[in-house]
């Protein structure tokens, strides 16, 4: 069996589509949605991450907002920033680009987000309301892997989903998000405590793997026809002494697996989809 690949970079394009006509449907009542991102410091692959999200935004005619401060930039500084883009009506939302230079309170600056502004839906308040059922900005990625399975009609109610990875971001709002009334599926969180993971994941009709370690899940570790969503996104330095990005999941998954969310190409463009989807629903919302 060789799986049926997942696009998410297709799909991506596709939601673009549709964000482009809600984008002019919110022109004709005079509103013009915008993104803003906080960048500090100059690694490449922030700035390459943030100048991809502003090229998006042009796309889909979302005006952009950007703000650079340098690397040693003060926490200060950084949250003046940030006052002054809770207070910008042309702002719906903005973000944080990850990681912040390790000098900065991290945890501090994220919880000075407006909640209503946040959009990658990560505030402790909104993460705290999908806890509860509340409408609120939903986490990207989370929401990004969710869609992605929607749309290629993967069955999520009543399946078995194994959630590898408790971070924040991805695996700890995925597992609420899936088992949602909506969604229905019943999920097992797996980390690194966890005994016996293949036990687990062989269990699941749906394995999701956002552990952060390359090749993690291999062929023998799921059962034939399974769902994979590959979360992971790992530099690694090749023999040749070149960088490239790695998934989570081998390469020999592909040929035991029903179907296969790859990286990249997969969670990726779905998460900058879903950004820019938190913002037109925000802006929407008036
Ligand atoms: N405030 C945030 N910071 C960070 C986030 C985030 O969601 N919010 N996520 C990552 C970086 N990131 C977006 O910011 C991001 C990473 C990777 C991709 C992506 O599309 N990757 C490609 C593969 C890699 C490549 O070709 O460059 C893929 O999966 O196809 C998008 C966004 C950390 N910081």
């Amino acid at each position: 069996m060789t799986a049926t690949l997942l696009d998410g970079k297709a799909t991506a394009a596709e939601i673009k589509d549709e964000l482009r006509t809600r984008v002019k449907a919110l022109a004709e009542r005079g509103i013009t949605p915008g993104l803003g991102t906080v960048l500090v410091g100059a690694d490449p692959g922030s700035q390459a991450y943030v100048n991809g999200k502003h090229r998006d935004c042009a796309e889909v005619g979302i005006a952009s907002i950007r703000r650079e401060l340098p690397a040693d930039a003060t926490q200060e500084q950084v949250e003046q920033v940030l006052a002054e883009l809770n207070a910008d009506p042309a702002c719906h939302g903005y973000i944080v680009q990850l990681p912040l230079p390790g000098h900065l309170d991290t945890q501090r600056v994220l919880e000075l987000i407006d909640p209503a502004k946040d959009a990658d839906g990560l505030h402790p308040v909104n993460l705290g309301r999908l806890v509860l059922g509340y409408p609120g900005p939903l986490p990207c990625t989370p929401r990004g892997i969710v869609e992605l399975l929607r749309r290629y009609d993967v069955a999520l109610s009543g399946a078995k989903v194994v959630v590898v990875g408790r971070g924040n971001t991805v695996g700890r709002p995925l597992g609420l998000l899936l088992t949602r009334r909506s969604e229905n599926a019943t999920v097992t969180l797996c980390h690194t405590g966890t005994l016996d993971l293949a036990s687990h994941t062989r269990a699941a009709d749906i394995v999701i793997v956002a552990a952060g370690v390359p090749g993690l899940l291999t062929a023998d570790m799921i059962s034939p026809g399974a769902v994979v969503v590959d979360v992971g996104i790992t530099r690694v330095v090749g023999p040749d002494g070149k960088g490239r990005y790695t998934g989570d999941v081998d390469s020999g998954v592909v040929e035991v697996a029903g179907a296969l969310v790859p990286m990249p190409g997969g969670v990726g463009p779905m998460t900058r989809a879903m950004l820019l989807t938190n913002v037109v629903e925000r802006a929407e919302q008036g």
